[in-house]
Formats: C-alpha cells, structure tokens, sequence
C-alpha cells in the first residue's frame, strides 16, 4: 500500500522521515538523534566529514542496520522493523542495490535485466508479446530518460567511467523507487561528467526524493535544495547551502576555514 501525506497549497511532501535515530556500536555512538525529513521532488544532501556517519545513517535508512533507537517512516509507513528487501520493494533504493551493470551486455540489456527485477513486468515472461513490447518500451523510456540513447546498443564495459555511473542510475531507476538513496555518485568523476551527472540527478528528482552523500560542495551548492551536515554523528546544521555556508559552526567544524 502506498500512502503518501498529501501536498496541500503546493507544499512539496515528505517522503521519508527520521525521527531520535542512534545506532551504537558497542560503546561507541557512531549516530545520535538524527532527525531528518526527505521531501519529494526534491534533492537532499547529506554531507559531513569522514566518519561523520553518514554511511551509518544511509544503512539505518534502508534497513542495513536496526537502528539503537529512534523511528524511520516511508511513505506514511513506519519501516523502522521492516526488512531491508522489503524496503526497497515499497520504493526506497540505495543505488548499488540494483545497480549491477552487467559489463558485456549492452545499455540496453542492462536495462531490460534491471526491469525484470521482481515487481516489474517483465518477470511474467510466459505473458503474451505485448508484455515483451512493453519492456522494450520501458527500456528505452528509460534510456531516453538518462540521455543514453546514443549508446543504446554499446557494450556497457566500453562506456565512459561517467557513462557507466549514469547506466547504474537508469538500471536503479527500474524499480521505480520513490526515494533514491546516491552515495558520492560524482566520486572519481572529471568535470564534464560531474555537470552531465548533475543534469540527471535534477532530471530524476522532478519525479521523487533524491537523497546524496556528497563531497562535491559546489555540486551540493547547485544541486540540492536541501543540506544536512553531520558532524560526529549528529546534526551539525541544516538548511539551504547557502544558510549552512553562512554557519560559522559549519565553516569551521565541518570546512575547517571560514573561508570555506
Ligand atoms: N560496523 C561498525 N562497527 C564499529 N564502528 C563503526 C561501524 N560502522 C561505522 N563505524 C564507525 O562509525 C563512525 C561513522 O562512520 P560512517 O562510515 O558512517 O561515516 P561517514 O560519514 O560515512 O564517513 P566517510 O565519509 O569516511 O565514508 C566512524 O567512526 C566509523 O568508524
């Protein structure tokens, strides 16, 4: 069942919220009171320096890890003792979940693969050829979606590293999720392809949630709408970047200079 809060006077909707989340690890808090609320159609940053803990609070988000405490609700369901298969199953997909790209298939199998995945239409393949049609349809929706029309028919291993990463967004974009979990998706990107990667992440979010562990902050300042800084596990500052930039607990916790 897909519940979603509804978006009166236009207010854009949360999506996935967190509300006290800890996770202890023995004696050590790696996560504290992290309260955090996702919006749809809109792209959120989670950023903060190393072992902040914001790959801890990407695997309590998508069930990884049970969190110590504290309460995870997606779409109006509280998922806070779902399993993490079911999780992605009700629409929140961390990308490397089903991002295997296959490298000596080609875009397009790649993306036909991604779309027979269970729940997609195409895991009936005993149903009549229309069914096949419309997973060839759905492909190239999706092709055209991520701008790989171009390499269509390229085997995915001679791409481009950018290239590659934007074929691992399209195969994630299979199961449709509601909320995209990217963790570094510029990381070891050169310029050209941080801009053409950018471009699909705005593309992708017009339609859900995209939350991001990012490094990039120029990306983060152009791309995202919101930014949460984690800081030993709790939250540093929030905001808009250019209010989390302005923080002077932010440029000098977090950026380690006021110049930052
Ligand atoms: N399974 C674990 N057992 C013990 N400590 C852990 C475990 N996982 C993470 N930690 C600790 O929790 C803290 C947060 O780690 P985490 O990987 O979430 O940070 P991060 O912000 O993602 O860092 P980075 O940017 O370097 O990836 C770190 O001190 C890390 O050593």
């Amino acid at each position: 069942m897909t519940v979603t809060m509804p978006s009166q006077n236009g207010a854009p909707r949360v999506v996935l919220s967190a509300r006290g989340l800890r996770r202890d690890f023995g004696g050590f808090t790696a996560v504290k009171d992290v309260d955090l609320d996702v919006y749809h159609s809109r792209v959120h940053a989670l950023i903060g320096p190393n072992g902040a803990g914001k790959t801890t609070v990407f695997n309590l988000l998508t069930k990884f890890l049970q969190p110590t405490h504290g309460t995870i609700t997606l779409l109006g369901e509280d998922i806070t003792n779902t399993a993490p298969d079911k999780v992605a199953r009700m629409g929140l997909v961390r990308s490397f979940q089903i991002s295997a790209v296959f490298p000596h298939l080609t875009v397009l199998d790649n993306v036909r693969v991604a779309l027979q995945r269970p729940n997609n239409l195409a895991t009936q393949f005993w149903k009549p050829l229309s069914a096949l049609e419309a997973l060839n349809a759905k492909a190239d929706q999706l092709i055209r979606s991520v701008g790989l029309d171009k390499e269509r028919n390229a085997i995915a291993a001679d791409l481009s590293y950018g290239r590659k990463r934007v074929l691992e967004i399209a195969t994630t974009l299979a199961l449709d999720p509601k909320v995209l979990l990217l963790d570094e998706p510029m990381a070891g990107m050169g310029h050209e392809d941080v801009g053409m990667v950018a471009e699909i992440i705005r593309e992708v979010a017009r339609e859900r949630a995209v939350l991001m562990v990012e490094h990039n902050l120029s990306v983060v300042a152009t791309l995202c709408h919101h930014v949460t800084v984690l800081q030993r596990g709790e939250i540093l500052a929030e905001g808009d970047y250019a209010a989390v930039s302005e923080d002077p607990r932010v440029r000098t916790a977090y950026m380690g200079t006021e110049e930052a």
